[in-house]
């Protein structure tokens, strides 16, 4: 048994999503499309007697991780470090959901399949009510074309093959439970209208219009980041709204080009990974 495994899975940003409820969890999810980002969370597990769970250094509590740790029968001390905010639309719970699968799965020789890992995180992180998508496309990697939700057993993935620069500026968080326990059918009716442009066209510039279409058909854009988008195409860039956050992300250079000072990313190509084993 290895003291203590570390896993990088990168964070993720979707444009837009329908709900896909299920009474199977591993089937329920979303459909829709998002891009991974180089920006991520490296997960380290190491077993302990109880179980904890912190990020960047302070104790908190994170129903997905718990249920990913129940459902695997262990007790572990897991600890996450990011330089992205929790609870901005980043998928920062599925991050550290599927992080707590792979990096369990090696300290704790659980002897499972990547698939089946993925797997457990998605219905950890569909059960905790925290995100229906984030987990599949984490794992995959790139800019991820959800066509089937659900877990690698029932889902269909595709993906706009490109590589790009993307900016963010984060101006709030969102309780993604919240909308997500509330009526998502006018949600998922844009999110359908732009999944179909999308499969039509798979290309960042008619992502980010069908997200930006999605963000005011769904009524989950808020004024501010209404006003930054607008910002952005102001000076001839392209902008849309990281769902489910108050936070905007641009394509290239478009935020600093109009004025902002946003964190700089891009797309992460590959999806999350075990690391070498770093001793603690
Ligand atoms: N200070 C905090 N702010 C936001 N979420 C928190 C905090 N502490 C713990 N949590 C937990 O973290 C998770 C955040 O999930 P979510 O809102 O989906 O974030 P993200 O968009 O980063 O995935 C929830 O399980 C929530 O209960
Ligand atoms: C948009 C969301 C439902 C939530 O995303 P987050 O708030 O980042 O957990 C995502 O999981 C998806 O299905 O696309």
């Amino acid at each position: 048994m290895a003291d203590v495994a570390q896993a990088f899975v990168p964070g993720h940003v979707t444009g837009f999503f329908t709900t896909e409820p299920d009474s199977d969890p591993t089937k329920a999810g979303s459909r829709g499309c998002g891009i991974a980002l180089s920006d991520g969370v490296t997960v380290t597990v190491q077993p302990a007697d109880a179980t904890s769970v912190a990020l960047n250094g302070e104790e908190i509590s994170m129903g997905a991780v718990e249920r990913v740790l129940d459902a695997l029968d262990v007790t572990a001390a897991v600890r996450g470090v990011t330089d992205l905010p929790l609870g901005s639309g980043f998928g920062v719970s599925g991050a550290m959901a599927l992080g707590t699968a792979l990096g369990a799965n090696t300290a704790f020789d659980r002897r499972l399949s990547r698939n089946e890992l993925v797997t457990i995180a998605h219905g950890a992180e569909v059960q905790a009510g925290t995100g229906l998508g984030d987990v599949v496309a984490q794992a995959q990697g790139g800019v991820t074309i959800r066509l089937e939700a659900g877990g690698p057993h029932t889902n269909v993935l595709d993906a706009i093959p490109a590589r790009r620069r993307v900016e963010y500026h984060v101006i709030g968080g969102l309780a993604t439970e919240e909308v997500l326990n509330g009526n998502t059918d006018t949600i998922s009716m844009a999110g359908k209208k732009a999944l179909s442009d999308v499969v039509e066209d798979p290309t960042l510039n008619r992502f980010m219009r069908a997200s930006r279409e999605f963000a005011r058909e769904s009524s989950l854009l808020t004024t501010r980041v209404r006003d930054v988008i607008l910002d952005v195409n102001k000076i001839g860039g392209t902008a849309t709204m990281a769902m489910l956050g108050k936070t905007v992300i641009a394509l290239d250079t478009g935020l600093s080009d109009a004025g902002y000072d946003p964190q700089v990313s891009k797309v992460y190509p590959t999806g999350a990974a075990l690391e070498p084993a770093q001793r603690q």
